[in-house]
């Protein structure tokens, strides 16, 4: 515990003592483990909306820019392949052949890089304090084991771990590197580390990366140039940094506060008034719970809005299969979608980072229809080349919320718990940590799951078929 609260306080320290930083002095680094959410940063009195909180010098993040590994050796980086000053590309001279297979594909995998190398410096790393409130344990799904994993039930983010993907990535093009640049990755005279630690400390960055690292805007006009309202997600293909104490906010759903890109700095903004003892809390974009999980580690129940939950194709076909035994129509497997994915409609947070718009499912993805259709209209003897009646249509309408109400209960008889069990499991206060967000996320799928089936009836009496119109027409006429 004091051990936790003197590593913030030296990583404070050494943030203010940054050439050109700022931290304002109503803002407390402190430790929010007691409800399991690492360091976080509080307001101690009200602070108004729009005041700078904090502001980050440009050469204080760890970025590609930033680390001595660009000047050393340029030419593994992807966005740094021109050669230096005085054309040495920080090759012996005839091994660029060689060398050329060691270029690494993307921003994360830089950043990677220059993680590997700032943490094997040591004392001689401009960022060694920083690393010291870096994490070297997750929760994040990478490190769940199978019998974790198998508590998200039927959830599809179980496929979407990527731990043997990665894994590979960091032998064939992290670790060939270090290998080769022994000279350079261990200067500071660190110990050499085996081929299985070097992946180990390439995951170990990989996983700090992926919940803490900022994609990098050159500036505020052009950020707000490429894009439009709150999404924060890491894309991928923008350069990316490590910003201290940008990272050291937590995130929500609702947040009050954004990171502005300047030229020199880069500020950390209020959004709205912060109240006296309120935690300071960034905007991780509109992520359902599952990625919550897979990518920090953690699920809020106020993300609940951008829940999702996938529907394999196979399911679908299957119920179609059991519904109609005659020609059905076949499906270009180039064409077809494996799954869908049901979600709500959440809109965004408004400027002040509140969420005003009240989520709700509202209608089953356009695509999801439009490949039943193309199964089910044979059947129907539709033909949908020649453009189907009004008639037609509302057949194929009512046949695709028919299906669509037998997929549902088949696809939630796939997870081993129903809600009422989920929401019971929730209760218990003994149920903690990974377990528990395993429930919360499987539990999530499943309510989405029931309300899109709450949906259907009022899509069936919309899109009765002409004929039951006209009979429950006529039974009215004759009841008069
Ligand atoms: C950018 S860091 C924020 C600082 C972090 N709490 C720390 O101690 O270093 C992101 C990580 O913080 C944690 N986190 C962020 N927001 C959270 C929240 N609302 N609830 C619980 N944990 C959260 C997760 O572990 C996530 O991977």
């Amino acid at each position: 515990m004091a051990d936790f609260q003197a590593k913030s306080n030296v990583f404070l320290n050494w943030f203010k003592s940054q050439t050109g930083a700022t931290y304002d002095s109503r803002l407390q680094l402190t430790d929010l483990r007691d409800r399991g959410a690492g360091r976080g940063i509080i307001a101690t009195t009200d602070i108004p909306a729009e005041t700078d909180l904090f502001t980050i010098p440009r050469q204080s993040v760890i970025s590609v820019e930033n680390s001595d590994l660009s000047k050393k050796l340029p030419r593994i980086f992807t966005g740094l392949k021109n050669l230096d000053a005085d054309g040495d590309d920080g090759m012996a001279d005839g091994d660029d052949d060689e060398e050329d297979s060691l270029i690494m594909p993307d921003p994360w995998l830089d950043l990677i890089m220059v993680m590997v190398y700032e943490f094997l410096q040591g004392e001689d790393s401009a960022w060694k304090t920083y690393f010291e409130v870096l994490p070297d344990n997750f929760d994040t799904l990478m490190f769940w084991s199978q019998g974790e994993l198998n508590e998200l039930q039927a959830s599809a983010v179980k496929d979407k771990v990527g731990k043997e993907s990665a894994d590979e990535m960091f032998k064939t093009k992290v670790l060939p590197v270090v290998k080769a640049h022994e000279d350079v990755f261990y200067a500071g005279g660190a110990q050499k580390l085996s081929d299985e630690q070097i992946v180990e400390l390439a995951h170990r960055m990989g996983s700090i990366i992926m919940a803490y690292a900022f994609d990098l805007e050159n500036s505020e006009e052009e950020e707000d140039d490429e894009q439009e309202g709150w999404v924060q997600d890491l894309e991928g293909t923008q350069a990316m940094g490590m910003v201290p104490m940008a990272d050291m906010l937590n995130a929500d759903a609702e947040f009050n506060a954004h990171l502005n890109h300047g030229e020199d700095s880069l500020t950390m903004t209020s959004l709205r008034e912060i109240k006296a003892g309120e935690e300071v809390l960034n905007y991780y974009g509109p992520l359902p719970n599952c990625d919550l999980l897979r990518r920090y580690g953690y699920t809020s129940a106020k993300h609940a809005r951008y829940d999702v939950v996938e529907v394999p194709w196979e399911i679908i076909a299957s119920t179609i299969d059991k519904r109609f035994t005659g020609k059905k129509g076949v499906l270009d497997e180039e064409d077809m979608e494996e799954g869908f994915v049901l979600e709500r409609d959440s809109g965004e947070p408004d400027d002040t980072g509140i969420n005003t718009y009240p989520a709700k499912f509202v209608a089953f993805p356009e695509e999801l229809e439009e490949q039943v259709c193309q199964v089910t209209a044979p059947a129907l003897s539709i033909d949908l080349n020649r453009g189907p009646n009004k008639a037609q249509r509302k057949q194929l309408k009512s046949t695709f919320f028919e299906i669509m109400d037998a997929v549902i209960p088949a696809r939630l008889a796939q997870y081993g718990t129903t809600i009422e069990q989920d929401e019971q499991l929730l209760k218990n206060t003994d149920l903690e940590g990974r377990h528990r967000m395993a429930v919360v996320v499987r539990l999530a799928e499943k309510k989405l799951l029931k309300e899109a089936k709450e949906f259907i009836p009022a899509q069936l009496e919309k899109h009765k078929p002409v004929q039951e119109e006209e009979e429950g027409r006529s039974a009215k006429r004759q009841k008069r």
